[in-house]
């Protein structure tokens, strides 16, 4: 430790770990910060990097009358979602990343990003923001330390995670934490690297400022090296929301779903039911992320390892998401949407009136009719989930809530009808396995076109894919109690474009369906797909002013789509190669002598 970095990184730091010490003070030596900032979570330490973020412009402060809290932040504009493309699984083996993931050599990663970080933080700070993983002192939760020269960084961590002292007095003098290493360095898409090293629990990220790339903690602690670790120690770390519902008498039921990004997790997790479910309660635990392990009762029990939400701005309002709304009134970042001449924010289906005159996402004037988006598609606001007017009291309960349902969504303007159940386990991580969505703005590249997308988790999943399903399929082992499997999906479109269901609160009637079959009280009729909700005693339709034609199309199965969808299946698997668990082949094989071959 003999440069000025190495000291610096021991002298104010407020831990004796000595692995920590270590391994920021190599850090320090290879980026060369002008200083090193511990950060403690403390409100202090918030308004001190917030002014000193507003002074250098990287945030705009937001009228604190109508937006007490907020601010803007506009990323660069060749910055604005992750990047699948420039991710990679850094494993001894290619085969151990699979098919699905980028892979890269750790030596040669740690070489190659080496170069771009040595003295990448020359002139900046390095902050070291320690943070947990899940509620301090739960046995579900995993520290890590990301090293940042970014204070927006920071300040988002701050929201996302349990940040600061509290996951350094967690961790103690332990060496078992995350080492995340990111440095924006000049924003260059073709000097742009999100690197996973499971094997070494370590993350490197450069060349980004935006959300999922650059937030450690969220995809690439919590899913890719998340799901990683979750094989080796017998959990299940997914891209799934945890709800809770209360029925009027009085029943919970916790229900977790994975749907791609942009599908509507942060909705479904905050719903709230139409005026036909008075006395129904519904409770977020969590809208992103589930981390779901055995219990001691063999139910599956989950926890939400973040505290916060990073979520979509447009087509946020009060009708589609009253929650979200007051969610974001206060104390809430936001990334990229656009600014009203009175200093608040503004984005594509925002309710009332299109403001005349805008400055849109990059600083530009815009005004009314414009063909331009004025916020962009896959705007984000960051807000602590304490500001949630229906957060669960269960979102911090170390031992997390017992899930009765899994369902799997994706968006499919075809062929996927409105709800099912799974026949079994097995039949369900078919369903998860079989996935496939459109893609969206959340990550870059073309959107709309359908990709399988195995329980919503292509992008986010840390080893090889088969492997993954295998896990899955394995986990029936330990779970006494298995929770029921369902597929869903909330955007079949008719030939117009025009969505069939209604979708948003109206999922209440799907959901209370999922609930009654979890707890054996309606009948099914069979189908090829799964069990689906009868015409009589199905789905509750009262009060929905929607033709009894659009609800059929909605959960019609068309056997010419499914042989379709069966081909472009059968691609995916052929992907995964010998590593295909053989229980799904056989599921495979099910569906084509039920569809007649
Ligand atoms: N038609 C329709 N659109 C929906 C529904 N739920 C959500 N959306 C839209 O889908 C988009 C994404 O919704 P979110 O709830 O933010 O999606 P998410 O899965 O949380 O997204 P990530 O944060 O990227 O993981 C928004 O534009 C929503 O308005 C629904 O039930 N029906
Ligand atoms: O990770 C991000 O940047 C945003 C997000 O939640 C997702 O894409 O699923
Ligand atoms: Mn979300």
């Amino acid at each position: 430790m003999a440069s000025t970095q190495a000291a610096a990184a021991g002298t104010q730091a407020p831990t004796k770990n000595p692995t920590l010490l270590a391994w920021v003070a190599r850090m320090a030596e290879m980026t060369q910060p002008d200083s090193i900032v511990w950060c403690d979570g403390s409100e202090d330490e918030k308004k001190r990097l917030t002014d000193q973020a507003v002074k250098e412009g990287i945030l705009i402060p937001l009228n604190q009358e109508k937006r007490p809290g907020c601010y803007l932040h506009r990323s660069n504009p060749n910055d604005v979602a992750r990047v699948e493309h420039l991710t990679f699984i850094c494993t001894p083996n290619k085969t151990d990343a699979g098919p699905t993931n980028n892979w890269m050599e750790p030596e040669e990663a740690y070489t190659k990003l080496g170069q771009h970080f040595t003295g990448s933080m020359k002139g900046r700070t390095m902050y070291v923001v320690p943070y947990a993983m899940g509620p301090i002192g739960s046995p579900f939760t995993k520290i890590g330390v990301e090293l940042t020269d970014s204070v927006y960084v920071v300040l988002n961590m701050r929201i996302m995670a349990r940040m600061g002292k509290q996951a350094l007095d967690m961790l103690g003098d332990s060496d078992d934490f995350n080492r995340g290493l990111h440095s924006t360095g000049d924003v260059n898409p073709d000097r742009r690297y999100i690197c996973h090293f499971p094997q070494d629990n370590t993350i490197w990220s450069f060349g980004s400022g935006y959300g999922g790339n650059v937030l450690l903690g969220k995809k690439c602690l919590a899913l890719r090296i998340g799901s990683y670790v979750g094989r080796e120690e017998g959990w299940l770390a997914e891209h799934m929301l945890i709800l809770g519902v209360t029925s009027p008498k009085g029943e919970t039921t916790y229900v977790a779903a994975a749907f791609p990004s942009a599908c509507g997790k942060t909705n479904f997790a905050m719903m709230i039911p139409p005026a036909e479910y008075k006395g129904w309660k519904i409770e977020t635990v969590g809208d992103d992320i589930a981390w779901m392990r055995p219990g001691p009762d063999g139910r599956l029990y989950a926890i939400n390892p973040e505290a916060g939400y990073f979520g979509v701005v447009p087509g946020t309002n009060y009708k589609t998401n009253p929650n979200a709304m007051e969610t974001i009134a206060k104390d809430t970042l936001f990334t990229n949407v656009a600014l009203t001449p009175d200093g608040d924010v503004w984005w594509e289906g925002k309710d009332g009136e299109v403001p005349e005159e805008l400055t849109d996402w990059q600083g530009r004037p815009w005004k009314k009719g414009s063909a331009e988006k004025a916020a962009h598609p896959n705007s984000r606001f960051t807000a602590p989930m304490s500001n949630n007017p229906v957060l669960s009291s269960k979102a911090n309960d170390p031992m997390g809530v017992p899930i009765s349902a899994l369902i799997f969504g994706g968006r499919r303007s075809t062929t996927v009808p409105l709800v099912l159940q799974a026949f079994n386990w097995t039949h369900g991580v078919f369903l998860g396995a079989t996935m496939g969505s459109e893609t969206t703005a959340a990550a870059t590249g073309k959107v709309g076109v359908v990709r399988r997308d195995p329980m919503a988790m292509l992008p986010f999943c840390g080893y090889h894919m088969g492997d993954y399903l295998q896990h899955w399929l394995d986990m029936q082992k330990s779970i006494g109690q298995l929770p029921k499997i369902f597929q869903v999906n909330w955007f079949r479109q008719d030939k117009n474009g025009k969505f069939l269901w209604p979708g948003f609160g109206e999922n209440m009637r799907v959901l209370e369906w999922v609930v009654n079959r979890v707890h054996g009280r309606v009948p099914t009729k069979e189908t090829l797909l799964g069990w689906v909700p009868r015409q009589d005693e199905g789905l509750n339709l009262k009060g929905l002013d929607l033709p009894a034609d659009m609800v059929a199309e909605a959960t019609s199965i068309k056997e010419d789509e499914w042989k379709t969808e069966l081909k472009s299946q059968e691609v995916f698997f052929e992907q995964l190669g010998t590593k295909a668990p053989e229980a799904l082949m056989l599921q495979r094989k099910l569906l084509i002598s039920r569809l007649g071959g």
